[in-house]
This record gives structure tokens, C-alpha cells and sequence, in this order.
């Protein structure tokens, strides 16, 4: 039998706990202020306890240092109504085991119980000073981000982040960093997609002068600008490959060659990564290092798209008319059709679809109340398909093509390498054009380009059965 506390003003929240907890064979003592919660914590250190931020009088948070001085050893759950980011951060810099988020279920408190009974927590230092908010989200899915981001903070592992675009991975970041122990060195970003390709080594790395034709002078590179503090590198798998390899050196010995140089130069930061696609999936295909991701993968935040954590478009939306109101300096608000409409859309671009709505909105609320006809369009959801994958089907295929041939060249099998290659992708190709021509060689070798007669020869060559064969 465990002893378990609650600390609520809530005296419907006590008398669950103190019911569920006696039926699972605890004993439950019940407080409905701080104080009185810390006069009966002096007379019995209990296994754990659950304690509501909002009290009257001495707050949750505010009682909690206390707490934690007389009672080190009890695993403090706190209750909160808001579950913002700063109290997860709070409850986690102060070592508390977890936290509640109002409305909670009888199962919810439960296996809370069940988990703090199991394993009793080691209060470890953590640490952050300041804290603002800017990360808006009440849904079970933006809680769960918001302990993560606490949790991720506390140390200076690796991190990735995964989510579509516009769902906030670089907010994410910024807190990760923010709420870390390199706060105050720079916190450095870079969406790697957004560069030509020819140029993202000297970016990352830096060159020396004359490295190539119009390095005229000397450049420091993003990682030696991130020293002491965190590098954030959106769009991670646009990486290409051989720089894939240089950046995981660059990672393991911490030590920065820039481009056309011999030297390296001491570096240390922390490296934080976003993606919208599956890193594991771009291993598969082989665009991406399965090393590097190992050396990246330390630990994962995943952000939900908007669609699925509907009950986040509100707040969203109260937030970018407070920034709105701010930046033009004129009080705003919206009907409840307006908001109506935008709880129901699909918002593919995600949140950041959603602050554009809102502030192309605001723009023709001329009486700054934002009625439904001033909403715009929907964006439909293959616009973003079309922006995300027509690019990416050419350059995963220029990335196959070089990962195949860099395994093949550094295994020694270069034998025919070119002839391997060829048949490799002719193959597909046609065996792909076979199934969309009904098997007709005429129509492939218009597609080709080529003679009707070597489409044929190429089929047979390949052991690719066609309709007119089978005809003939
Ligand atoms: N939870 C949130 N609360 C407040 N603002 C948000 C939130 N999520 C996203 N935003 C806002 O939405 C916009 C897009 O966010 P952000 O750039 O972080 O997304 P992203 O996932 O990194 O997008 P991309 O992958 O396209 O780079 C920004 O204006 C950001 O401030």
C-alpha cells in the first residue's frame, strides 16, 4: 500500500483520486490548499503526490521548490488547466515526474499512479532561466510536443524533428535552444532546401580563398558560426550525399575542414534537425547516410499535422490576431462563423496556412471583425503534393544514382559499372512503360524516342514480355 497526496481546490478532482487510489489499495490524504498540502507533506513524505498549479494563495509551482526540499524523494505529478509550454518546462526544470492536463480521465490518473509507484524518479538538475510563450497549442498531441521539448532541453543530444511543412519544427527548435544550456550563444538556422545544391557544402563548411572559381574571399561556414551553441538544419535529407559524409565527420570528431582547406578548426554545438520526409525511409532508398541518421536520431519529436489536433486552430487563431493587432495597431476580432469555417478546413499548409489566412483576413476586416467571406481560398492539397514532389522525384533519383554507384565503386565492383548501370535503368524504364502502353512498342518508342525495332530488341534483350509478342 502506497501513501499518495492530492493537493486541489477541486474537491471533485480530490474525491476521484481519493477513490480510485483507496480502490487500488492506496492511502489517499486530500488538501485543498498549498499550505495545508505542505503542513501535511511535513507530517508524512508520501510516495507521491499530486498537486494542482492553480491554488488559492501559494500556487502549485510556487509550493513546488518547497515541496522538493522537504519531500526530495516523492514524485510530484502537477495539474494543470493550461498545459502551456511554460509549465511543462516549469515541471520539468523542477523535477516533477510528470503532469496532468485538465479535463483528465479516471484511466489517465491511473496510469500515472501505476508509473510513478513503478519507478520512483531520480531528481536530476535541470535547468532554464527564461521562458516566454510562443508555442500555442492545448491538444493532447501539442502537450505531449511541449514535454519533449522540455525533455530535449534539458540535454545536448541530438535532435530530430519530424512533420510536415508549416507545422512549426523550426518553433520547436528555437525553444529546444532557448530552454537549453547554450541559450545565450547563437542559435543558428539553415533550411537546406532553400539552397542550390552546388553551394551547400561551402555553406555548411565554409571555404578558403580560391577554393573555387568565385570564392574570392575567405568564408566562415554555418557549423563554426554555430560554435557554443545549437545548429538547426531544416530540410536535413536535401543534404547531399558526400556532404552527408563530411557533416557526420565534422559531428564525430568536432572539427570543421572548411572547403578547398587542409586544416580543421575546433567546433561545438548542438545539432538540431527537421524533416518533412521519413529519414528511415530515405535510408531505404539510400539518399540518406543510415550513420549519420544513427548519429542524429538520439531523440525524436514528432509534430502532428493541424488537421489532426483540430481543437489548436482557436488558440492559433486568437494568437496571430494578438501579434496582428500589434503589428497594425488595430483591435481585431472574428465572427464565430469565420471561426467556424477555419475549424473545419483541411489546412494542408498547416498552421502557417492558417496564420496567412488569418492575417490575409485581417487586411479586408475593414471594421477589424473578420467575417467569413474575408477568409481566403482553401489551398488544395495537391498544390502542396506538386511543390513537395515534383522537385524531389528528379533529385531522389540523382541521389539513387549516386549512392548506387559510390557502393558499387568504394565495393570494389566496378567491373562493366556503365553497362550494369544501363540495363539497371532501362529495364525499369520500359518494364514502367510496357505497363502504361498496354504492351504497345510503337507508343514506347514514340515516349523513347527511339526506333520501334530497338524498343523491341531492348524487351527481348530484357526477358520483358509485351502484348504484340504474345500476338505474334
Ligand atoms: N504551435 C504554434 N504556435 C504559434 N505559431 C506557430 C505554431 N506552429 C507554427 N507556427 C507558425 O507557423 C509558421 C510556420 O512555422 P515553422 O516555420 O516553424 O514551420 P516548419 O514546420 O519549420 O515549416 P517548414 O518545414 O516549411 O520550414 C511560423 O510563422 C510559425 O511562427
Amino acid at each position: 500500500m502506497a501513501s499518495i497526496h492530492v493537493v486541489d481546490d477541486e474537491s471533485s478532482i480530490c474525491w476521484a483520486i481519493e477513490k480510485l487510489g483507496t480502490k487500488l489499495g492506496h492511502h489517499v490524504r486530500v488538501a485543498s490548499t498549498a499550505e495545508q498540502g505542505l503542513e501535511l507533506l511535513a507530517e508524512k513524505h508520501p510516495d507521491l503526490m499530486f498537486l494542482d498549479v492553480r491554488l488559492p494563495g501559494m500556487s502549485g509551482l510556487e509550493a513546488l521548490p518547497k515541496v522538493k526540499s522537504i519531500a526530495p524523494e516523492t514524485p510530484v505529478v502537477l495539474i494543470t488547466a493550461f498545459g502551456d509550454l511554460e509549465v511543462a518546462v516549469e515541471a520539468v526544470r523542477q523535477g516533477t515526474f510528470d503532469y496532468l492536463v485538465k479535463p483528465f480521465s479516471l484511466e489517465d490518473i491511473q496510469t500515472v499512479i501505476d508509473r510513478a509507484l513503478a519507478q520512483k524518479t531520480s531528481e536530476e538538475e535541470v535547468r532554464p532561466e527564461s521562458v516566454s510563450a510562443d508555442i500555442v497549442g492545448t491538444s493532447p498531441a501539442m502537450q505531449e510536443v511541449f514535454k519533449r521539448i522540455a525533455l530535449a532541453a534539458r540535454s545536448v543530444a541530438p535532435i530530430v524533428i519530424h512533420g510536415e511543412s508549416g507545422t512549426g519544427k523550426e518553433l520547436v527548435a528555437q525553444a529546444i535552444h532557448r530552454y537549453g544550456p547554450r541559450h545565450a550563444a547563437p542559435f543558428v538556422a539553415v533550411n537546406i532546401a532553400s539552397l542550390a545544391p552546388s553551394l551547400i557544402e561551402s555553406e555548411l563548411f565554409g571555404h578558403v580563398r580560391g577554393a573555387f572559381t568565385h570564392a574570392i574571399q575567405e568564408k566562415r561556414g554555418l557549423l563554426q558560426q554555430a560554435i557554443g551553441g545549437t545548429l538547426f538544419l531544416d530540410e536535413v535529407a536535401e543534404i547531399p550525399l558526400p556532404t552527408q559524409a563530411k557533416l557526420l565527420r565534422a559531428l564525430e570528431q568536432r572539427e570543421v575542414v572548411p572547403v578547398g582547406g587542409s586544416t580543421g578548426e575546433k567546433v561545438d554545438f548542438r545539432v538540431v534537425c527537421a524533416s518533412h520526409q521519413d529519414l528511415s525511409a530515405c535510408v531505404r532508398q539510400g539518399t540518406f547516410r543510415h550513420d549519420l541518421l544513427f548519429r542524429l536520431n538520439t531523440f525524436r519529436i514528432e509534430l502532428p499535422p493541424l488537421r489532426e489536433r483540430r481543437e489548436d486552430i482557436p488558440p492559433l487563431v486568437y494568437h496571430f490576431l494578438e501579434q496582428l493587432e500589434k503589428e497594425y495597431g488595430k483591435p481585431l476580432r472574428i465572427s464565430p462563423a469565420a471561426m467556424q469555417e477555419l475549424r473545419q478546413r483541411p489546412w494542408y499548409g498547416n498552421v502557417r496556412e492558417l496564420r496567412n489566412a488569418v492575417e490575409h483576413a485581417q487586411i479586408l476586416a475593414r471594421h477589424g471583425v473578420i467575417e467569413k467571406e474575408h477568409l481566403p481560398a482553401p489551398v488544395a492539397k495537391d498544390w502542396f503534393d506538386r511543390s513537395t514532389a515534383s522537385e524531389s522525384a528528379e533529385e531522389s533519383l540523382i541521389r539513387a544514382i549516386g549512392a548506387w554507384t559510390k557502393q558499387e565503386a568504394t565495393g570494389g565492383a566496378t567491373e562493366n559499372l556503365w553497362a550494369r548501370f544501363q540495363a539497371l535503368a532501362e529495364k525499369e524504364m520500359l518494364q514502367e512503360l510496357l505497363a502504361q502502353c498496354d504492351g504497345q512498342y510503337l507508343a514506347i518508342a514514340r515516349i523513347l524516342g527511339i526506333h520501334r525495332t530497338t524498343v523491341k530488341k531492348k524487351c527481348e534483350q530484357y526477358g520483358l514480355l509485351s502484348s504484340e509478342q504474345q500476338d505474334e
